[in-house]
């Protein structure tokens, strides 16, 4: 079958996105050729039923994907995408979702035919619950924006941004935004095992109240503030436990102390 899509990169972010691609059918898995020099991360690819190999010389030579997407760390970022330098000639689009890197890095690597599109998912596009924040170059065709739209989409949520300035803190929010969740249910628990819960309770307590509390603000179409007061009764418990986040608005400066650190070293990544 012909070679619609190649994957450079199937580590925790390109596995998560191309899981997605697959359970959606948008592509069938033998239009995928993935890359990647990690023996037991092609096999995993390779049980999706794509093709995969160690290297980018690898991948047949008349082949012409739509889409390169490349899903490797800033840090490798220039060697990587040397690698696809003869597909610069416009017919394919590389889609980048790395950390910090402009596309004018891609620009200086690829010549200026290739049509390059910027994205920003994070992980709970594994299952198709994830944010995916878009920057195209002016080479992007609105059919290409299109199909590239809705690629994504089987992953969750997308957005455009036509600013590219603002990716890193794209990238600050929604990109690392998870762990920042995760962390929150971490310190849940650890708090109601201190308050004497065994350890297996106060797991799921914090996992499903991060979970009810999310969907429901997702779903209900309330202002998250509301949803709050509607939990704070008049001099009650949860009064008692808000006093100490939002006094001083804490647990806000706090998040945008996290934020404006992630997105620093989101610019640093970048250089
Ligand atoms: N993990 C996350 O939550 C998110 C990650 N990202 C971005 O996704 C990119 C990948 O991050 P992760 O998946 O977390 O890292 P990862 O380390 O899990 O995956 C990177 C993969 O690239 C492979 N690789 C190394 N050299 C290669 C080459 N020459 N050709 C092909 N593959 C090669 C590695 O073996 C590895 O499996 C990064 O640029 C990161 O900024 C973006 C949004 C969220
Ligand atoms: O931590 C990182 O650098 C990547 C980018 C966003 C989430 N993970």
């Amino acid at each position: 079958m012909t070679i619609r899509l190649v994957l450079a990169g199937c580590g925790n972010m390109g596995y998560a996105m191309l899981s997605g691609w697959l359970k959606s059918g948008k592509l069938p898995p033998a239009a995928v050729f993935v890359v990647e020099p990690n023996a037991d991360l092609r096999k995993r690819a390779e049980a999706l039923g794509c093709s995969a190999a160690a290297d980018a010389g690898d991948i047949p030579a008349d082949a012409v994907p739509d889409l390169v997407v490349i899903a490797v760390k800033p840090q490798v970022i220039r060697d990587v995408t040397a690698a696809y330098k003869r597909l610069g000639d416009g017919r394919t689009t590389f889609l980048s979702i790395a950390a910090g890197t402009p596309v004018a890095t891609f620009e200086a690597i690829l010549g200026d035919r290739a049509p390059i599109v910027r994205c920003m998912p994070n992980t709970p596009a594994a299952i198709g619950k994830g944010m995916m924040v878009v920057f195209s170059n002016r080479l992007v065709s609105d059919d290409t924006r299109r199909f590239v739209a809705d690629l994504l989409s089987a992953s969750g949520e997308v957005t455009d941004i036509d600013d590219e300035g603002l990716m890193d803190v794209v990238t600050a929010v929604s990109g690392s935004g998870p762990a920042y969740v995760f962390h929150f249910i971490e310190a849940l628990t650890v708090a109601a095992e201190k308050a004497g819960l065994p350890a297996k309770t106060a797991r799921l307590l914090a996992m499903q109240t991060v979970y009810g509390a999310a969907s429901l603000a997702a779903e209900s179409g309330e202002e998250p503030g509301v949803l709050r007061q509607q939990v704070t009764s008049p001099n009650g418990t949860t009064a008692a436990a808000l006093a100490v986040l939002m006094g001083e608005d804490r647990l806000t400066h706090l998040l945008t102390e996290a934020v404006e650190a992630a997105r620093l070293r989101s610019i640093e990544l970048g250089r």
